[in-house]
This record gives structure tokens, C-alpha cells and sequence, in this order.
């Protein structure tokens, strides 16, 4: 009989805290746990008061899990702090007239459960690649998923998603988003006329992504992803005024260069009071019809930058030729489909930012003031 993620959790009652001799289920400790394609993600969390290593932990849900017999192909285990941000994070709490009080005070999308911008510091770093395949990615964990194209300069959603023969269609004020690959998604790329440039001043650019984001009939949704345009400007403050987020994640490739960059999108939105869900190293190493993995921009650069900053790292995407021809051909369920790395990694960076979401909610500091760097 096929496994279920029911399975895998029921599996984890069989892991005790070794000092505490209880079960991790029952104390509550499991922050979230995902089962696709015969890998199981556990996510657990971890504070001072947890009893042995982080590496026995991991061995025996690994042991567990694998009980469950052939189908489980991997078991990937991480481990999420309760501790609330204090330094990395940024710092005292932001007083009530922070841009992100005012977007929760005046929710306009309150069926929409997370909302999670991703940015970059710099462009061309893979952003809009990482923001499509973490919406397919939570969509195949059973999740319904938005995607919105904020990337309101250059929106690459309708190429991405594959959406050139699709009409938008609407009703009133309010238009329907296009059904793709598990996915909702809306783009200004499909409201405008293909090939016109899109220069927006600030209060343009404002107007046209508050119309996207509001006039967009998403319905019910765990997730509604979006995509920023590169850089520092203004979508991402009418966003952070317009939308309560639960987070942000940061994409960054490896080298010092993009770093630089990064640190500055971590710290915006950090201002802003929007919590860093995490950091994703794309074009992380790139793996060669022998075989080997070359680290061509310097594996690990945006991991250590996200543990000096104090955020979580979500994972590494590998350079990938069929993930840029998916790319090109708006097929990113392709992406997701075979028993290699390029699969692998994508899953985990969904599940894993499912995790950091679940540990947030848990905490309480969703409905906390948030927090500013001064
Ligand atoms: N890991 C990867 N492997 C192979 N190709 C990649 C990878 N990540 C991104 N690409 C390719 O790099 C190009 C740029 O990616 P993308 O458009 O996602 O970047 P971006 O940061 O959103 O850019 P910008 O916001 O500046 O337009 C695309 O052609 C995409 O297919």
C-alpha cells in the first residue's frame, strides 16, 4: 500500500527525546512533515531545553521512517529554532505604525493564509526560477498555491508558467487567475500588450501592483507567492504597507558580489517588519554528464551569509540545463519530475520553507509586533 505523510508522522511517535523518554509527536516537537515521490521531510524543532544531539535526533527518525520499507528513498530531517529573532533578525519590535501594522490592520486578501514575498538584491540571480518552482513545489505537497508576478518591470511569469496561449478573462473589477501546473497565477505580462516596455514611476508602480495584488479573485489560499522585482525600490514598500506577510525569502547565488546584494534585500525587508523566512542558494554547483559536482560560483557563499545574518537557510538549486530549458518552455512540473538532484533539491527548499512557515505560525509571532532594524 502506498505510504502517506499520515505514515511518516505516525512513524515519528517511535523517536523519544532521550531525556525527557517521550515520544516527539507528543511533545509536540514535530514543526511540519511532507511526504512526495518517496521523500519524507521532517522538520523539528529545536531549542535549548532538547534532550541528545541533533545527529541522534536525525538517525532515528531516519530509522523510523525507513520502516516504512522500499518506497522511502530519503529522509531529509531538519531542525527549526523556537527561539524568537533577537540580533539576526534585527532587533526591538517596530511600533504600531510600521508599514506591516498598517497592511494587518486592513487585510485586503483574508483568505489568503501566508503570504511570501521572494527578492533578491541583485537581478538576473534566478528569483523569479526560485519563486515559480517554490509555488509548484508547496503545490505538490497537497497546499493551494498564488502565484503573483510582482515583477512588474519585467514580468518572466508568462514564459516561465507557459501562459502565451492563455486569454486573462474577468468579471467586474475583478479578473481570474490563470490555472497552471497545480498553480494560480497572475502577471501584468498578460495585461499588457507583449513587447511594450514597462516604465512605471513610483505612484504608477505602486497603483499597478496594489491592482494585481487586489483585483486578482485568488479564493482560498495557503500560499500566495511573489515574485519582487530585483533590488531595493518601491514594490517592495507598497507591498510591505498593502499585504501582512509571514515572511520573505531571499535568493542569492554564491558569489561575494551577490552576497553584497542579498544582505541588503535581508536587511529591507527586515526594516520593513517582515520576517526573514530564509535564504536560497541558487546556481549553487553544477553537476557534469561525468557525474561530478563543480562548484562554479563557490558552493556554500549565500549559506554562510545567511548564518552570519542569523536567517534560516532554505537549500541549494543546482545550475541545470533542463531547469533552464523548463524555464523557457513554462514546464516547471518537469522540474519535479525524476529521481535526481534537481528534483530533490527543489522539494527540499519547498518543504523545508513550509517548515520555517509552520514554526513561525506556531510561535505566535505572526500576531506579534514585528520587529525593525533602527
Ligand atoms: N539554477 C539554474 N540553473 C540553470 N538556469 C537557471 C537557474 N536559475 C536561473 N536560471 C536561468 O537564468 C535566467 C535568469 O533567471 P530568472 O529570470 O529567474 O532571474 P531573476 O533573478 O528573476 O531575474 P530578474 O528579476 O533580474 O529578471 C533564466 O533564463 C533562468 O532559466
Amino acid at each position: 500500500m502506498a505510504i502517506s505523510k499520515q505514515d511518516v508522522q505516525n512513524q515519528l511517535r517511535k523517536v523519544q527525546d532521550p531525556e525527557l523518554h517521550r515520544d516527539l509527536v507528543s511533545l509536540n516537537r514535530v514543526a511540519n512533515v511532507a511526504w512526495c515521490d518517496g521523500v519524507a521531510s521532517v522538520s523539528v524543532l529545536w531549542s535549548a531545553s532538547a534532550g541528545g544531539t541533533q545527529q541522534q535526533i536525525r538517525d532515528a527518525i531516519e530509522q523510523a521512517v525507513r520502516e516504512l520499507g522500499d518506497e522511502v528513498k530519503q529522509v531529509s530531517v531538519d531542525f527549526v529554532g523556537q527561539e524568537k529573532p533577537a540580533q539576526g533578525q534585527g532587533g526591538q519590535p517596530a511600533g504600531d505604525d510600521s508599514p506591516q501594522a498598517q497592511a494587518r490592520a486592513s487585510n485586503p486578501l483574508p483568505n489568503v493564509k501566508h503570504i511570501i514575498a521572494v527578492g533578491a538584491g541583485k537581478g538576473g540571480v534566478g528569483k523569479s526560477t526560485v519563486s515559480v518552482n517554490l509555488a509548484v513545489g508547496l503545490a505538490r505537497t497537497g497546499a493551494k498555491v498564488g502565484l503573483l508576478d510582482g515583477d512588474i518591470y519585467g514580468p518572466s511569469v508568462p514564459t516561465m508558467l507557459g501562459l502565451d496561449d492563455i486569454k486573462p478573462q474577468g468579471s467586474g473589477n475583478m479578473i481570474f487567475p490563470f490555472q497552471v501546473h497545480g498553480i494560480k497565477t497572475m502577471t501584468i505580462g498578460k495585461l499588457v500588450e507583449a513587447d511594450k516596455p514597462l516604465i512605471w514611476r513610483g505612484p504608477m508602480a505602486h497603483g499597478a501592483f496594489r491592482q494585481l495584488a487586489t483585483q486578482t479573485e485568488w479564493g482560498e489560499l495557503d500560499y500566495l507567492i511573489i515574485d519582487l522585482p530585483p533590488g531595493t525600490g518601491d514594490v517592495p514598500l507598497t507591498l510591505a504597507q498593502l499585504l501582512p506577510l509571514t515572511g520573505a525569502v531571499v535568493v542569492c547565488t554564491p558569489q561575494k558580489v551577490a552576497q553584497d546584494d542579498a544582505r541588503r534585500a535581508v536587511k529591507m525587508f527586515q526594516q520593513l517588519g517582515i520576517h526573514v523566512l530564509g535564504v536560497v542558494e541558487n546556481m549553487s554547483y553544477f553537476i557534469g554528464d561525468d557525474g561530478k559536482e563543480y562548484d562554479i560560483f563557490g558552493r556554500g557563499g549565500a549559506k554562510r551569509m545567511a548564518e552570519q545574518l542569523a536567517v534560516p537557510f532554505l537549500g541549494m538549486v543546482p545550475i541545470n540545463m533542463r531547469l533552464r530549458e523548463n524555464c523557457d518552455t513554462g514546464d516547471p512540473t518537469a522540474n519535479f519530475v525524476g529521481d535526481d538532484k534537481l528534483a530533490e533539491e527543489l522539494t527540499h527548499v519547498s518543504q523545508k520553507l513550509a517548515g520555517q512557515v509552520q514554526v513561525l505560525s506556531m510561535s505566535g509571532e505572526l500576531d506579534a509586533p514585528s520587529i525593525s532594524v533602527h
